[in-house]
């Protein structure tokens, strides 16, 4: 008994289509997520790794699941697109987790379902390897997002530009409705259901939100506060999405779907990775802009719900919208003052992170490294030099800043140990570059040799604890030979 429920499939019919996931020929467990499985249960974690994988590939439904697949819509790369849905992804069901929340536990890459449209419904090792690894590294850092509980093979090919092993991602989110939930029913002018989905989700997600004056202009605020914040996390750790379509912009704001997401390293806010974002609408520096279209987009779809004077509910929905770009501003300051070890406020701040930001990219310096030593830095000047090494282009600029950020510390009361210590808790060391999530999917499809994921996946679960005894090759940007210069998307 794993405790399934199912509280998306008591809404009416057309939100879901009830569908068995496909057999696949030999179910073998790469990873199954014990921490995960314990907080999803006993009964789970007691399950051994055979038990698991037959569940997990889909060819044994457990006792009390009901699996469906969602309807959906969505804007892809701005083009509204009416029918999407769960095309390769099967909820199992719902599990209230240890600490009280009830949590979906769908299988990605499962089969086809009835909104498959032209695709086999299955996923590919690659992209299964990527989105386990990013994913649980994003938990890590404290970022929402949908979390892994297992990785398994199947023992199928996948067609893809050439056969491929086929694996199926088990997916843990708090729930799976999209901006583009929301749009699959504005685009039917199902009113009803609209109705159906807000109350689903504000009693699920929201529940502060419930008995309030207006329900769905609240809803909306809320969703856009959670994903201006979520952005703002993402780009405090140089995370770009690569395909922030509104079917995959989660209403309980974590973050979902990285098909095609990747890291930045040398600092450059125009830095695009996806294949498919051929005119860089996902670059690093769009991602708030695009999260406030999406938010816009799913604003238009709660028209009716705000208020009945058509008006009136475009101006409060306009509000919303327009307080994302606030709430984004505000997070976005605060986590960059973390980063520099600032805990008060001065109107200057914004300069000093921008100039720094620039610093980065006259010298073409890695993120990631740049703000971790900086962290070792802020120790005392005589921690500097793995600092000024990154700074190779235009080191005086870099000297001049350290100067300036030096005499705003000054202003602080804070010890440079402290400081030092909290830096090292909001700046990774180690985050999930490209170049070894690449190595980790060449060596698993390849040569079946699963050992570089199992490592990476441990050195990512301690983001900021910088072990002496992970190889530092972890913590460094890709030699030019090694550079990925695009991901593609996981289909
Ligand atoms: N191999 C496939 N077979 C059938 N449908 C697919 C396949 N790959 C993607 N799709 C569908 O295409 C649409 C857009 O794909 P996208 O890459 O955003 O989603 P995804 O990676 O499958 O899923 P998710 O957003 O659930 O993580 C979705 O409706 C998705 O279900
Ligand atoms: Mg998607």
């Amino acid at each position: 008994m794993l405790g399934l429920s199912h509280s998306y499939s008591t809404l009416p019919e057309r939100f879901f289509a009830q569908v068995l996931p496909s057999r696949v020929a030999d179910p073998r467990m790469i990873k199954y997520n014990r921490q995960l499985a314990a907080e999803l249960g006993p009964d789970w974690a007691a399950l051994d790794d055979t038990q698991a994988a037959a569940i997990l590939a889909g060819n044994e439904v457990p006792e009390g699941a009901k699996p469906i697949s969602m309807a959906y819509a969505g804007h892809q790369f701005g083009s509204f697109v009416p029918q999407l849905g769960d095309g390769r992804a099967i909820l199992l069901g719902e599990v209230v987790d240890t600490k009280g929340v009830r949590l979906d536990v769908q299988l990605k890459g499962a089969g086809r379902t009835p909104y498959s449209r032209g695709g086999d419904g299955r996923a590919a090792l690659g992209p299964v390897l990527r989105e386990y690894l990013v994913s649980e590294a994003m938990h890590a850092m404290g970022i929402p997002t949908t979390r892994a509980l297992a990785a398994v093979m199947t023992g199928d090919p996948v067609y893809r530009e050439m056969p491929l092993p086929g694996a199926v991602l088990t997916r843990v989110a708090r729930s799976h409705v999209r901006v583009g939930t929301f749009q699959f029913f504005a685009a039917r002018g199902d009113t009803e259901g609209l109705k159906a989905l807000a109350d689903y989700v504000i009693d699920r997600l929201y529940p502060e939100i419930k008995g309030t004056k207006n329900p769905s202009l609240a809803l909306l605020v809320a969703v856009a506060t959670r994903q201006a914040q979520l952005v703002a996390q993402w780009l405090h750790i140089g995370f770009i999405h690569g395909v922030m379509n509104t079917d995959n912009s989660s209403i309980s704001g974590e973050t979902i779907d990285f098909g095609p997401c990747a890291f930045m390293e040398a600092y450059n806010p125009t830095t695009v990775f996806s294949s498919i974002d051929r005119g860089g609408r996902y670059a690093y520096q769009n991602q708030p802009g695009i999260a406030q279209w999406n938010m816009a987009r799913l604003a238009e779809t709660l028209l009716p719900l705000i208020d009945a004077d058509i008006d009136k509910s475009v101006e409060s929905a306009n509000q919303a919208v327009i307080a994302f770009a606030e709430t984004f501003n505000t997070s976005w300051l605060a986590g960059m003052r973390r980063k520099l070890g600032l805990r008060t406020t001065e109107d200057e701040d914004k300069a000093l992170i921008d100039a720094f930001l620039n610093v980065q990219l006259v010298n073409r310096a890695d993120f990631t490294l740049a703000f971790r030593r900086l962290s070792d830095a802020a120790e005392g000047p005589e921690f500097e030099g793995a600092f000024l090494a990154l700074m190779n282009e235009d080191r005086a600029s870099a000297k001049n800043w350290l100067a300036s950020w030096r005499a705003r510390l000054s202003r602080e009361t804070m010890s440079g140990e402290a400081r030092a210590r909290a830096m090292h808790a909001t700046n990774p060391i180690y985050i999930p570059r490209n170049h070894l999530i690449e190595e980790a999917i060449q060596s698993a499809t390849q040569g079946a040799d699963f050992s570089p994921f199992e490592t990476l996946d441990t050195v990512l679960s301690h983001p900021f604890r910088e072990d002496p005894d992970v190889p530092v090759r972890y913590t460094l940007p890709a030699e030019p030979n090694e550079r990925v210069l695009q991901t593609f998307c996981g289909t």
